[in-house]
């Protein structure tokens, strides 16, 4: 049992690894397929949403590139964050730096201008009626070809003021860090932040290569740091933040079960731990969901889960006075919960 008082769904924070397309929940999926002609595989919802158990990150992959192929107009990708902002702040989001697979829409015929424009006019109605602040980060797919990657942010960098950065994700294991290192110094060199995701399944030494050879800011997923003590230690001196998501990590099997998700021993190691949802449609929950699940699981207090919140603020790609304003709601949601700041 865990001495866990608050409502963690109020408790204000940042949302930093968030794929769009991974908000696809089913009837968005129907409903899209319908308007745009398309015949999924599948008779129904439910039959959909029975195929989201998974046994490692190759076999959610493909359901996730398939499921997406719904998305064709610049609507759908409104529509789709739309949506999932609507939850997002239900949950208390109040910033969300959003991951977006181009080259998965490009290669369909889907312009790249589609996809930033929807996803960004959701973003730009969120921040006028719900005052949330987010932006757009760029993911290269690491299992397709550099050269298409490079293609790709030529294409990107007409339109540079629609991002904040770029990332890497899709399957680990055999795509290292270092193939996408000059296309990173490209997307550097234009003024984009950079993250990566990097021991998620992969080993830990993708994580040195992710910081040395990307100059990622932040780690996604980063898990596999336990395994080796040295760089948990660089991670906490160098205060890098890991955007962990842990209902992800036990769908896709990275971990056992919650239980033994290392986020707590990362965390008493000093490391500046942040809590996801990675693609919250197929794992079961969203970020409010994940802060309860790990609450619970790890036995965190109300002040742990108020750490993770202010790390998330201070990771976040924002403007200082908006992480100022961000962290001063954080503590107004302590003092009304009673958290006892020690
Ligand atoms: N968890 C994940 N890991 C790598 N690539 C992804 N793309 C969407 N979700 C992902
Ligand atoms: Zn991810």
């Amino acid at each position: 049992m865990t001495d866990a008082t608050s409502d963690l769904f109020t408790l204000p924070k940042a949302e930093l690894h968030l794929h769009i397309e991974g908000t696809l929940e089913p009837e968005l999926a129907f409903e899209l397929a319908d308007r745009n002609r398309i015949r999924l595989p599948y008779e129904s919802v439910d039959q959909l949403a029975s195929r989201y158990s998974f046994t490692d990150l190759q076999s959610f992959l493909d359901l996730y590139y398939a499921t997406m192929t719904v998305l064709r107009t610049e609507d759908d990708f409104a529509e789709l964050t739309r949506r999932y902002l609507r939850r997002a702040t239900a949950q208390g989001v109040r910033h969300a730096e959003i991951f977006f697979d181009p080259q998965a829409h490009v290669s369909r015929g889907v312009p790249f201008e589609a996809v930033v424009d929807g996803i960004g006019a959701a973003l730009a109605e969120a921040a006028r009626d719900q005052d949330v602040s987010g932006g757009l980060i760029l993911c290269f797919l690491r299992d397709r070809p550099v050269v298409e990657a490079e293609q790709i942010l030529t294409t990107a960098l007409a339109r540079v003021d629609t991002l904040i950065g770029v990332g890497l994700d899709s399957a680990e294991v055999g795509y290292p860090p270092s193939l996408f290192a000059d296309v990173f110094g490209r997307a550097r060199a234009a003024g984009l932040h950079a993250v990566a995701h990097a021991g998620e399944e992969g080993p830990a030494s993708y994580i040195g290569e992710a910081l040395d050879l990307l100059e990622a800011e932040r780690i996604d997923h980063g898990i596999r740091a336990v395994e080796d003590p040295a760089l948990v230690g660089r991670l906490a001196h160098e205060e890098t933040a890991l955007t962990v998501c842990p209902l992800s990590n036990v769908r896709l099997r990275a971990v056992p079960d919650l239980t033994a998700h290392p986020l707590r021993s990362l965390m008493d190691a000093g490391v500046r731990v942040t809590v996801n949802s990675d693609d919250p449609a197929y794992f079961g929950g969203y970020i409010g969901d994940n802060f309860v699940a790990v609450q619970d699981a790890l036995e965190l207090t109300d002040l742990d889960m108020m750490r993770i919140a202010q790390n998330s603020v201070e990771s976040a790609f924002a403007p200082l006075d908006r992480k100022v304003a961000l962290l001063h709601e954080i503590d107004g949601w302590a003092a009304r919960a009673g958290v006892p700041l020690t």
